[in-house]
């Protein structure tokens, strides 16, 4: 049975008084059933590390180089990732595809660094709102999974997070239909290419406006196994209620 998994990614958000949310986060699952992670930026990896060290969170960061060490100014390598405290990376995030024009060979190859380096890889992958319209979402996210996922994977550290661009950090969702769609298609993708045993095994996120009041209802969702969760992961007041809709989906 694949762990659900609830995960935060904090974006360029924080500088140290966020470890207190950080800290309320982890206090209130003290015995959390599910998969718990925070990934802060960069700067706060390894006091974040610290300050939920013996609680049930995680941390993780948000990006890393494909390369293991050289010169790559400002880059960080996912062996520095999990030197910091980070036990999973998130890579291909819409933002960075935008922002730094990542391709699917780059997250591929960032993925397969990142597994390397014994941390979890969480892909994302989405259609644009352009895309959608056009009839075009199922053609989009099947090419980006097969193409920023690695070859032989241990099915248990991958992640693969379906977030639509159109929905991140605008309060707009995909509908329940739309979400299963999109799911259901990624899950019957990885097991015509990886076998049912690795496919089964690799968590697929939902992300994009999940919030306290939307959490269940998406946690119902076939092959939803989580989400990652960007602005309601800044606070345990917005978290904590989405990680309890996910324990209670888990049964
Ligand atoms: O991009 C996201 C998580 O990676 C989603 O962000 P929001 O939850 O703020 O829409």
């Amino acid at each position: 049975m694949r762990r659900k998994l609830a995960a935060g990614n904090w974006k360029m958000n924080g500088t140290g008084e966020a470890l207190t949310a950080l800290e309320a986060i982890a206090g209130a699952h003290p015995a959390a059933t599910v998969d718990l992670l925070i990934c802060p930026p960069a700067t706060l990896l390894y006091r974040a590390a610290q300050a939920v060290s013996g609680s049930r969170v995680r941390i993780g960061g948000q990006d890393c180089h494909a390369a293991n060490a050289g010169a790559h100014t400002g880059d960080i390598s996912a062996s520095m990732l999990a030197d910091a405290g980070a036990s999973a990376v998130i890579l291909g995030h819409s933002e960075r595809r935008a922002d730094h024009g990542e391709t699917d060979a780059q997250v591929c190859d960032k993925a397969r660094a990142a597994l390397d380096a014994g941390l979890i890889a969480i892909i994302c992958i989405g259609e644009t709102l352009a895309q959608r319209e056009a009839g075009q979402t199922l053609d989009v996210v099947c090419a980006q999974l097969a193409g920023s996922v690695p070859d032989g994977i241990d099915g248990s550290r991958v992640v693969i997070a379906y977030e639509p661009v159109w929905a991140i950090g605008t309060g707009l969702v995909p509908t329940l239909e739309q979400i299963a769609e999109v799911h259901d298609t990624l899950r019957q993708q990885l097991i015509g290419r990886f076998g049912s045993e690795t496919a089964e095994a690799i968590r697929l996120l939902y992300g994009g406006s999940v919030k306290p009041g939307n959490a269940a209802e998406i946690f119902a969702v076939s092959n939803v196994d989580g989400a990652l969760v960007g602005g309601a992961s800044l606070s345990a007041a917005d978290f904590s209620p989405i990680v309890t809709a996910l324990e209670q989906a888990a049964g």
